[in-house]
């Protein structure tokens, strides 16, 4: 064990977000391994008492799988019923596999006004510690069928990256997983240079690193590695950790809490 990462094994609280690059293959069909191996790991943490949320994307990839689209549509209304279908479809899938290991999950659906009002924020905070209470996993999505960029009343969050910081930032969780198709953060996009350099640890999220960042790899994702650097940098604000590495094999997520040295890890530094 990386004698950096202690501070690891004494998370019990954890966000584990998964992107949409995945959730699908690179033909447009759903990564049944992948869900099925997340909805193993996570059902056995939670049996060793650790207390699960998950985030999950893949309601407009689902979606258009289901629709036989190739490519999201380009008006709004459209994918909005793109979204309502995935993550309709996405939730079956879960419930699923999650029953296979005896392990109930719940669906939160979430706009970013309802963080932004102090009531309802304790609404859906008291929502997320009940179903905590109760051995069950929520799964968090953004309510993509009815949030829309609008003028004056912002209810987008616009990308899951920020929406997991969000959710670990309300319910104080000790630590956000990030789960990509890369294996963390490098010094440059390593989808395009081979030569990129991958950062163990940082203590901070500078201009400098926001630079070295490029935009998303895949066609149905929103974020790329920018949203997680700024979810990083709030994660950091608010003194809690998080590691962003690659989900291609979920069994991953014991051996970082266990505290390997796997993907980045964003630690503030011990003064
Ligand atoms: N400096 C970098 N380090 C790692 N990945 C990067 C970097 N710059 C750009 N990327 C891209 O970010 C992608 C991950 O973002 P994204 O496709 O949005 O994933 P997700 O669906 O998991 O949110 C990677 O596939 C990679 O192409
Ligand atoms: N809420 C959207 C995903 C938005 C998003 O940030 O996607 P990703 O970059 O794959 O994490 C959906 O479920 O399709």
């Amino acid at each position: 064990m990386e004698p950096i990462r202690n501070k690891i094994l004494d998370c019990k609280r954890i966000v584990i977000k998964i992107g949409t690059s995945s959730l699908m293959l690179a033909d447009g069909s759903v990564n049944y391994q992948t869900i099925d191996r997340l909805a193993y790991v996570l059902t056995v943490l939670r049996n060793q008492g650790k207390e699960i949320v998950l985030v999950s994307s893949g309601a407009i990839g689902v979606g258009l799988n289901r629709l036989n689209l190739p490519h999201r549509p380009k008006s709004i209304p459209e994918q909005q019923a793109v979204a309502s279908v995935g993550q309709a479809e996405l939730m079956n899938l879960y419930t699923r596999f999650f029953s296979h290991y005896n392990q109930i999950v719940g669906q939160i659906l979430m706009t970013l006004d309802i963080v932004q009002f102090p009531e309802s924020r304790r609404n859906a905070v008291n929502a997320f510690e009940q179903l905590l209470k109760m051995g069950i996993i929520p799964i968090v999505n953004e309510n993509d069928a009815v949030s829309v960029e609008e003028l004056d009343h912002q209810t987008k969050f616009g990308d899951n990256d920020r929406l997991s910081a969000t959710v670990a930032e309300i319910i104080s969780a000790d630590l956000l997983i990030m789960l990509s198709d890369v294996p963390g953060f490098y010094d440059k996009n390593p989808t395009t240079n081979p030569d990129a350099v991958l950062f163990h640890t940082l203590h901070a999220v500078t201009d400098k690193e926001m630079a070295l960042a490029g935009g998303n790899g895949s066609k149905f994702g929103t974020g790329g590695m920018a949203t997680k650097l700024k979810a990083a940098k709030r994660i950091l604000k608010n003194k809690q950790q998080m590691v962003l590495t690659q989900a291609a094999d979920p069994t991953v997520l014991f051996d970082i809490l266990a505290g390997k040295e796997i993907g980045t890890y964003f630690v503030k530094e011990d003064k």
